[in-house]
């Protein structure tokens, strides 16, 4: 990292980042998704919660040409990742580790998120998969919370770790397992406890907000997230994880988006949307920890090491240069509310 050293930063030099947990969605919404993505971001772990889900090694690929025809300078890389299901077999996972294009696969358990309706009942189905994931070197990425109607939605993320992980962990010592988007103190102290094999993504939202801003003075749809916005001690836990220069823990936006009208519904869907101003809402987040040397191990270098991919070597410099955030985007034929929507974001990537 290079900055200035006056006492406030203006400027700071970063190796290029990249964005280990994105939902880019399909058909007319990609073009808009690819391009804010691709603005400055090396590489992305693409979610592959498509309606149907990218469950096989075919269709993830032809999804992965979908990306690349939105940028066709070739500047981004898209890396695929398998959805599993109760049905998905060892041999899948062999031949998707074979193409050299999808880095991981994906255990939503069914129901706990937006489009998880055919993601794995119970854990035990896929231990075929998981130890052949354990023999090829496929990561498994886990949306942590369990889906038990009884376990309040502020608890599903600790009691998955409690009930499930820590099997997991226990019964596949050397299969890389990456907690995305944890939100609690208890998934920080997991991680930092757990083997070197199992690290963490932590997206923008869960450290710049916890579940006041959602939710005192009136319900704000647009922070609405899986797993939800906690109290204050645990986004304080995340903020003092993402920017300790701890390497088990990377940058993940997790950016979501759906159409105005679904958030702001009766029923409203789960997801933010951060690709607009990713790193910046990143440095904000370290600025107000007083950790801007810390951003960039956590967003540039952690992620592919723990992947085992070569970092980027090309950077990319933010600067200090406040913004008004429009009050939304145009996604496909409709449009999408961002965080921080008519707000002002000091950081601008030059
Ligand atoms: N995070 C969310 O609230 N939503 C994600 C799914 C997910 O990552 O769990 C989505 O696809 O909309
Ligand atoms: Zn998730
Ligand atoms: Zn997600």
């Amino acid at each position: 990292m290079t900055s200035n050293t006056s006492n406030t930063v203006t400027t700071l030099t970063i190796t290029r980042p990249d964005d280990w947990h994105v939902h880019l969605r399909d058909g007319e919404q990609l073009k808009d998704t690819v391009r804010d993505i691709s603005r400055y971001m090396g590489r992305a772990i693409i979610m592959p919660n498509l309606v149907p889900p990218a469950t096989s090694t075919e269709t993830a690929l032809a999804y992965r040409e979908r990306i690349m025809a939105e940028e066709p300078q070739g500047n981004f890389e898209p890396l695929m990742v398998l959805y599993l299901t109760d049905k998905t077999t060892a041999e899948e996972i062999k031949k998707a580790k074979a193409t050299g294009k999808i880095f991981a696969a994906k255990l939503y358990p069914a129901g706990a998120t937006t489009n998880s309706d055919s993601g794995v009942t119970s854990v035990k189905n896929i231990y075929p998969v998981l130890k052949a994931m354990q023999e090829v070197g496929m990561l498994l990425l886990v949306h942590g919370e369990v889906t038990d109607s009884s376990i309040d939605i502020f608890d599903r993320e600790k009691v998955f770790l409690e009930t499930i992980l820590g099997d997991v962990v226990a019964d596949f010592p050397e299969l890389k397992i990456v907690l995305e988007h944890i939100t609690t103190k208890d998934a920080v102290e997991f991680v930092m406890a757990a083997p070197k094999y199992v690290a963490a993504t932590i997206t923008a939202h869960h450290l710049l907000y916890n579940r006041n801003h959602m939710l005192a003075g009136g319900i704000r749809p647009h922070y609405y997230c899986l797993p939800i916005l906690k109290r204050n001690i645990h986004q304080q836990a995340l903020m003092a994880a993402a920017t300790s220069g701890n390497e088990k823990f990377f940058l993940g936006t997790d950016s979501a988006p759906h159409y105005k009208d679904k958030k702001e519904a009766a029923c409203g869907c789960a997801g933010a949307y951060t690709a607009h101003a990713s790193i910046e809402l990143y440095a904000e987040a370290f600025e107000e920890a007083g950790a801007l040397d810390k951003l960039e191990g956590f967003a540039s270098h952690f992620g592919p090491d723990f992947y085992g991919l070569a970092r980027n070597t090309d950077t990319i410099t933010l600067e200090r240069s406040p913004w008004q955030v429009p009050a939304s985007y145009t996604l496909g034929d409709s449009e999408v509310v961002p965080i921080k929507a008519e707000s002002t974001i000091d950081w601008q990537v030059k």
